[in-house]
């Protein structure tokens, strides 16, 4: 088993101006978030924003960070959201154990001692995509199931972005401090999401995207500020970190799903800065 939490450091616009295409990767892209057995983190200065996956084997897994975050118990001053992406799981939150679906969610409350992540099967194992922010507030943990939310529908194929978009951390379906989470489905034929792009200077966010439509998909991430873009070509399971200065967009060579995490000053999912068409560069 392999824990590994790797620290990336916070930018300002000017100094990803001049990034070759490596530096960019180096900085901003997570390349592996799924190994069986193993707990693979990334600790971004950016709101301080961990995220990650958690991909149980045979023995189950914990996120024990307590010398790291100088804390008693990885939740003590935090709170977590995830999302299996994989093969049936079980969570078991300080005792009480759910079977967790591809699909299904969970956030957890700040105070939580152990939360404990298993496989139903180690040969299919679940691939839990975690997330998690600093709290100061207890609010109670709740599983989310895809089927209890209704999603939004923006998009349509003559523009090829129609997709679904489930708020799984988000005031519809459980309070949290700053956490929001949520899961992208694309439509067959459809390969962009969030254009016209936007920005939220009000928080910061993670792309992480996967089911990509086969082995040959990539997507292409966008991001920098709307007059100085960069991009990133990314393969299924990969992550990407947005500071709050940076749009997030992003076109696929095929149909993909993401799972978009994001904290910062408020949890109002519509407070958006649209960026008009004609600024983009
Ligand atoms: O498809 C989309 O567009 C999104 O999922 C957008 C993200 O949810 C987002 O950027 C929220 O701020
Ligand atoms: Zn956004």
């Amino acid at each position: 088993m392999t824990f590994k939490m790797e620290t990336k450091y916070a930018h300002a616009p000017k100094d990803i101006e001049h990034y070759s295409t490596a530096e960019m990767r180096e900085e901003f892209l997570m390349e592996k978030i799924f190994n069986p057995g193993d707990v693979l983190l990334t600790y971004t200065m950016n709101d301080r924003l961990i995220f990650g996956g958690v991909t149980p084997t045979i023995e189950p897994l914990e996120i024990i960070l307590n010398s790291e975050l100088g804390v008693n118990f990885f939740l003590e001053r935090r709170e977590l959201g995830f999302i299996n992406i994989g093969g049936a799981g079980y969570v078991t939150v300080d005792g009480k154990k759910d079977l967790m679906n591809k699909q299904d969610g969970y956030y957890v409350s700040m105070g939580t001692q152990h939360v404990i992540f298993e496989s139903v099967d180690v040969n299919n194992p679940a691939k839990f995509y975690v997330a998690s922010a600093p709290a100061h507030k207890v609010y109670p943990s709740k599983k989310i199931a895809i089927e209890d939310i209704t999603p939004l529908t923006p998009g349509d194929q003559e523009h090829m972005n129609k997709r679904k978009i489930y708020q799984y951390i988000h005031p519809n379906q459980v309070e949290a401090n700053q956490l929001q989470m949520g899961y992208t489905v694309l439509a067959n034929g459809s390969s962009w999401n969030t254009m016209p792009a936007h920005t939220h200077m009000r928080r910061m966010e993670t792309y992480m995207y996967f089911d990509f439509a086969d082995k040959d998909t990539r997507a292409m991430h966008i991001m920098g500020t709307p007059d100085e873009t960069k991009h990133i070509f990314l393969e299924s399971e990969q992550a990407v970190t947005n500071p709050s200065w940076s749009i997030h967009s992003g076109v696929a060579t095929g149909s993909y799903t993401f799972i978009w995490a994001m904290c910062g000053e408020n949890i109002t999912y519509d407070d958006m800065d649209h960026v008009d068409m004609h600024n983009l560069k």
